[in-house]
C-alpha cells in the first residue's frame, strides 16, 4: 500500500437494496474502473468494462467478488489502494457525517441494520469481505441520513410521546448521498444556477423525492426508514401504522418485516419489483403497478413542494428516473398545475432538459453519482485524520 492513502486509489462500493456498484477512482477523480451488479438474488446482471452478462450472484458478497475479479482482469491492482469507502444507508440516531470504519462506528452501523434491513445487512456483508481480501486497509463509511441534517424539527419529529420505547424513532430520510452530489453538481452540468426550490425526486428501486430549497433538505419522502414514502420495487411506501400492527398480530414481527420490506410494492402489485420488466409484461397488473408508482408520487410531491412554498425545477435521478419514459411522463402529466409543460420527444430521448419553452418550472434529468461523492468523503475523512 502507497505510504499516503489520500494520494492513492479508492475504492467506493455502494451497496443498494438491489444492486453493488462499485467503482475505483484515482486521486484525480479520474474513474479506473466501474462494475455494477444488478438484481442480485433474482436474474442478476454484471456489467463491467462495458460488458454485460447474465451470471447467477445471489447476494452482495458474490457481487463483490465478481466485481472484483472484473476488475483484476481489467489490470486494477488492489496493492496500490489506500482506501475503501462504502455506502451505509442508516447510522442510527448518533452517525451523520462521514467517518472512518472504527469498531465503534461498525457496531452503531450494526446496530442500526433493524433500520435499514434491505440495506444495512448488505453493506456490512461488502466491508467484511474487504477487511477479509485486504487487512488493515482503511475504510470509510458515508451515510444516507446526513443531507437530511437540515430539515426542520416540525417535519423530522412523529407526534409520539418522549419514553424510551420510542428513543431514536424520528423521521431520518435517505438517498442523501445521492440529493448532495446532486446539488454540488447540478449547476455545472446544466449550467444554470442551483433552482432554489428544487423537487429532486430518486427513483430507483429505492424511491424518494426530497424538497431542496436553497440547496438544503427541508422535508423528504422516507422516514424512520427506507421503508416509508413511495411505492417501492418491494415496499410498501406509505402505510397506517395500525395496519403495520394488525399484519403483526395476524402473523409475527419478522414476516410481517418480510412482507412490507420485500413482498410489498410494485412486486406485490405488478408481479415484479424491476420497472424495467413491468414496462415490458404489458398486463393490466404491472400497468396498475406503475399507475400506483406515478400517483403516489405525484401525490407525495405535492407535500414536498408545499413545504418548500412553490417550485422552480424537477429533477429526476436514480435508475427509473434516468431511464424510465413512461414514469417520468406520467410524474411530469401530473405536475402540470405548477405550470409545467414539458416536451415529450426530449422525454422519449431522455435528454438532460425535459421542460418546453414557456414552462414555469424547469424539467430535468441527472445520473446519479453517488460514488465519486462518497470517494470525496472518503478522502476528506483520510486527510482530516
Ligand atoms: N431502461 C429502463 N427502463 C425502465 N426502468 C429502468 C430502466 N433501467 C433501469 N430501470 C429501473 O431502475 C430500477 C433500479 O434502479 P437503481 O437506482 O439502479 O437501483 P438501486 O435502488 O438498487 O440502486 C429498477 O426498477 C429498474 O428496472
Ligand atoms: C435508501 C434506499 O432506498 O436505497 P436504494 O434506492 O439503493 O434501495
Ligand atoms: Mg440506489
Amino acid at each position: 500500500m502507497r505510504e499516503d492513502p489520500a494520494l492513492a486509489p479508492i475504492l467506493v462500493a455502494n451497496a443498494g437494496s438491489s444492486s453493488l456498484k462499485v467503482r475505483v477512482f484515482a486521486a484525480t477523480g479520474e474513474t479506473l474502473f466501474a462494475g455494477i451488479a444488478s438484481e442480485i438474488g433474482g436474474h442478476s446482471q454484471l456489467t463491467a468494462g462495458g460488458r454485460s452478462e447474465a451470471l447467477p450472484l445471489p447476494d452482495h458478497a458474490d457481487a463483490l467478488a465478481a466485481l472484483l475479479s472484473a476488475a483484476e482482469a481489467g489490470g486494477f491492482d488492489p496493492a496500490a489502494l489506500g482506501a475503501a469507502a462504502h455506502r451505509v444507508v442508516h447510522g442510527g440516531p448518533d452517525l451523520a457525517a462521514s467517518a472512518e470504519l472504527t469498531p465503534d462506528v461498525l457496531a452503531r452501523a450494526e446496530a442500526a441494520s433493524a433500520l435499514a434491513p434491505l440495506h444495512n445487512p448488505p453493506a456490512l456483508a461488502v466491508i467484511a469481505a474487504v477487511a477479509r481480501a485486504w487487512p488493515g486497509l482503511r475504510q470509510v463509511a458515508a451515510f444516507d441520513t446526513a443531507f437530511h441534517a437540515t430539515i426542520p424539527e416540525v417535519g423530522w419529529r412523529y407526534a409520539l410521546p418522549d419514553i424510551p420505547e420510542t428513543r431514536g424513532i424520528r423521521r431520518y430520510g435517505f438517498h442523501g448521498l445521492s440529493y448532495a452530489s446532486l446539488v454540488a453538481r447540478l449547476p455545472s452540468a446544466t449550467g444554470l444556477p442551483l433552482p432554489r426550490r428544487l423537487l429532486a425526486a430518486h427513483l430507483g428501486n429505492g424511491a424518494s423525492i426530497c424538497a431542496i430549497r436553497d440547496g438544503r433538505s427541508v422535508a423528504t419522502t422516507m422516514g424512520y426508514s427506507p421503508l416509508g414514502g413511495l411505492t417501492m420495487g418491494t415496499r410498501t411506501g406509505e402505510i397506517d401504522g395500525n395496519a403495520v400492527l394488525e399484519i403483526a398480530r395476524r402473523s409475527d414481527i419478522n414476516r410481517a418485516a418480510q412482507i412490507l420490506n420485500r413482498e410489498s410494492g410494485l412486486k406485490a402489485l405488478g408481479g415484479a419489483s424491476d420497472m424495467r420488466a413491468l414496462e415490458a409484461a404489458g398486463t393490466k397488473t404491472a400497468a396498475f403497478a406503475i399507475d400506483h408508482f406515478i400517483h403516489w408520487a405525484i401525490h407525495q410531491a405535492g407535500a414536498m413542494v408545499a413545504d418548500m412554498g412553490g417550485c422552480d425545477a424537477v429533477v429526476f435521478t436514480g435508475g427509473i428516473g434516468e431511464n424510465s419514459a413512461t414514469v417520468r411522463a406520467g410524474i411530469l402529466g401530473g405536475l402540470a398545475y405548477l405550470g409545467l409543460t414539458f416536451d415529450p420527444e426530449a422525454n422519449a430521448r431522455g435528454n438532460r432538459r425535459l421542460d418546453a419553452a414557456g414552462s414555469r418550472v424547469l424539467a430535468l434529468i441527472h445520473p446519479a453519482d453517488e460514488e465519486s461523492w462518497i470517494a470525496e468523503e472518503a478522502r476528506q475523512v483520510i486527510s482530516g485524520s
